[in-house]
């Protein structure tokens, strides 16, 4: 379980509802599953993001259980590239955190980068 999460290591940024959270992340030859040749699977895309959803609630706070996770899939993750996931609060309401998070990879052009996959996302605090 340890190695799907090989060479992810988040940091955390303040924001104004909590902390924002990145991780560059460079694949070995075995996280690189794929189904379809060159494009990294959407399921475990969706363990990252999960991942680094999870732990944007609960830097420094109490943790959140994922409620849904809802996941757009725009451009295809090349297995062997550099990937940027990022993640962010939108909004809290009482036990209720909105956040977003993406999926970077490069773009044609030299230092640009374009968001392959964007995902909405509820977390729940626990109860009191
Ligand atoms: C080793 C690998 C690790 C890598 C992954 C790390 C990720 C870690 C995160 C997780 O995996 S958590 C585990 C997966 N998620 C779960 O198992 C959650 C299963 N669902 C639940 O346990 C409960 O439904 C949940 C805790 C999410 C909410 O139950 P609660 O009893 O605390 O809340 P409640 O039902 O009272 O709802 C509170 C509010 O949230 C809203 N809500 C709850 N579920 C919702 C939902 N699915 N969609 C939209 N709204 C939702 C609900 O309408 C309500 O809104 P209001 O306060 O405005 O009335």
């Amino acid at each position: 379980m340890r190695s799907l999460f090989e060479g992810y290591r988040p940091t955390f940024k303040p924001h104004s509802l909590g902390y924002e959270a990145e991780s560059l992340l460079l694949l070995t030859p075995s996280q690189q599953m794929c189904y379809y040749d060159g494009k990294l699977f959407g399921g475990y895309i969706a363990l990252l993001m999960d991942r680094i959803l999870a732990d944007c609630c609960k830097h420094k706070d109490k943790p959140a259980f994922t409620a849904y996770l809802n996941t757009s899939f725009n451009h295809s993750v090349p297995p062997s590239g550099p990937m940027l996931l990022r993640a962010w609060p939108e909004k809290v309401e009482g036990r209720k955190v909105f956040l977003k998070g993406s999926v970077r990879i490069p773009g044609k052009e030299a230092h640009d980068w374009v968001d392959a996959v964007r995902t909405d996302a509820l977390f729940i605090r626990p109860k009191p």
